[in-house]
């Protein structure tokens, strides 16, 4: 699903009410429609509903919904925010629809006139949609304030009013919803963590715009799917050897720090490579050695670093930032010309040495968090500048960016992915190297750079939800996760 701009939903809107065919004022009622029955069936109905309305569209909806409640006996009571505007045809032909159902409809001009609203209300937020222009100020910026520290439950229709589309609203007056009630497909302001407080949770609302418009649309950023993944997955043929799915290296683990080697090597183990072999030091062999089987190990200090052979790389989970981590990364630079995995200390240690990040060879997977991303790559103002920073570094450099975060992003060639598995069980030590055990494996198997990323992140995330069948968020651990690897597989042949 691709991620749209405002122009490019209105232009969606405009191609359906032109191909289904369907009117627009029948559209908006379809849109309301799904608001009242996502409302009603999720047992959100208080004695007091107060919809509060712009009026541009969003506000057409908010009376639509209005009218809805009321023809099912539900009562419900319509503030209309008056600055100016004459307001859309559709909002129009909705208010005059309203009136003949309801005298209880208020024109607000000024925060004199803002009614009581509490802890006990239902407030429907309807003033701005994907028509947002501005910041919102005055009596627009008082009304947001005045729903905000009401205590009530506040349902957002489409996004909450304050929020762009596909730009940061940060420090601007925007509604702190609970519930956002969006259209069709989730937008760009509804994946980023600087919003996360004003979207709540979301539901999106299938109003049926027509689906042949996507084929006919580009966007920078979209959502992995389930069939894409799927689709990608590579056959195990029958005839097929140890040597048909490569031989990975980890180059992982220091004193202490096992434990992420561990995981980031059986992580491997479980997504299908045909042989792992893992670099460690010396005094670690031991712990290496007896706890996983099916892994060869090479010692960290012996000189000879050679890595012919080795299908795929993986560095950095566990091995520390000293002199010694430094010039293996060298090492690995000036003698690897195949795509390697960078992940924690390695991606801190090229922080350390931006000059390097000429030197990684071409399809190689950066995966650093937000703090890591910021010491490669400097600070950012905000989410969205981060997620364009990220897209334009995929142009200028040939390696594919993995942004962690509750919506990963996958930077690659001017275009982004975001996936949508995984829960805030993963939010624990050892999630991070259990990804970069993944992509290893994939790579190693022949998936291209962005296929072995697309597909690794979205086993990472769907394993882990696998394991809240048996888990919880809090109890969850990479280890548990690793465990569930196969039946994420098993879930993508479904
Ligand atoms: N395809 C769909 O998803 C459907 C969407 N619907 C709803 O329509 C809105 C978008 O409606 P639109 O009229 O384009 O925009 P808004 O209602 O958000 O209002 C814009 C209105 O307000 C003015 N404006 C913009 N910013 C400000 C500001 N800061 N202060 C004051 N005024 C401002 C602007 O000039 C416009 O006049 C979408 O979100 C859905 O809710 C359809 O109902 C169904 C299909
Ligand atoms: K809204």
């Amino acid at each position: 699903m691709l991620l749209l701009s405002p122009q490019q939903i209105q232009q969606w809107d405009a191609y359906t009410i032109l191909h289904e065919p369907i009117s627009s004022i029948d559209l908006m009622e379809r849109a309301a429609r799904h608001c009242v029955d996502w409302i009603i069936s999720n047992d959100h109905i208080r004695t007091s509903i107060k919809i509060f309305c712009g009026k541009g569209n969003n506000g057409g909806d908010g009376l639509a919904i209005a009218r809805l409640l009321l023809q099912q006996q539900i009562p419900a009571t319509v503030y209309i925010l008056e600055f100016g505007a004459k307001g859309t045809d559709d909002f129009q032909l909705n208010l005059q629809r309203l009136h003949s159902l309801t005298k209880d409809i208020h024109f607000i001009q000024s925060p004199d006139f803002f009614p009581p609203v509490g802890k006990e209300d239902l407030v429907i937020d309807a003033l701005f949609g994907s028509g947002l222009n501005r910041p919102l100020q005055d009596l627009n910026a008082a009304i947001v304030q005045h729903i905000n520290q009401s205590g009530a439950r506040i349902i957002a229709i489409d996004v909450p009013s304050g929020l762009f589309l596909d730009k940061s609203a940060k420090g601007n007056p925007v509604v702190t919803a609970n519930y956002t009630l969006t259209f069709q497909s989730l937008k760009l302001c509804l994946m980023v963590a600087e919003n996360a407080r004003y979207f709540g949770e979301v539901a999106v609302l299938d109003i049926g715009l027509h689906p042949l418009f996507l084929q006919e649309t580009e966007a920078t950023f979209s959502l992995l799917s389930k069939e894409e993944i799927a689709r990608g997955i590579k056959p195990r043929p029958g005839f097929s050897h140890k040597g048909t799915y490569g031989h990975a290296l980890l180059i992982a683990g220091n004193t202490g720090k096992m434990g992420a080697a561990l995981l980031a090597a059986k992580a491997c183990l479980r997504s299908g490579v045909g042989l792992l072999t893992v670099n460690v030091p010396k005094n670690e062999l031991p712990i290496l050695q007896t706890s996983l089987h099916e892994a060869m190990a090479t010692i960290r200090e012996e000189e000879d670093h050679s890595y012919d052979g080795y299908a795929s790389i993986g560095i950095g989970p566990g091995i520390g930032t000293a002199g010694s981590s430094e010039a293996i990364v060298r090492n690995l630079l000036e003698n690897y010309a195949k795509p390697v995995v960078w992940d924690a200390d390695a991606v801190t240690i090229l922080g350390k040495n931006k000059q390097w990040l000429e030197q990684l060879s071409p399809g190689s997977i950066l995966t650093p968090h937000p703090k890591e991303f910021e010491r490669l790559f400097g600070a950012s103002d905000n989410d969205f500048d981060r997620l364009n920073k990220a897209i334009e570094l995929s142009k200028q450099y040939p390696l594919v960016i993995v942004l962690k975060g509750h919506y990963t992003l996958i930077a690659f060639n001017g275009k982004g992915w975001f996936n949508t598995t995984g829960n805030a069980g993963m939010a624990k030590g050892g999630s991070g190297d259990m990804l970069t055990g993944m992509l290893t494996a994939l790579l190693a198997q022949g998936y291209t750079p962005l296929q072995a990323t697309v597909t690794g992140v979205y086993l990472h995330g769907l394993s882990a939800d696998l394991t809240l069948e048996e888990q919880s968020m809090e109890s969850m651990l990479p280890s548990d996760t690793i465990e569930n690897i196969g039946k994420a597989f098993l879930f993508l042949k479904e």
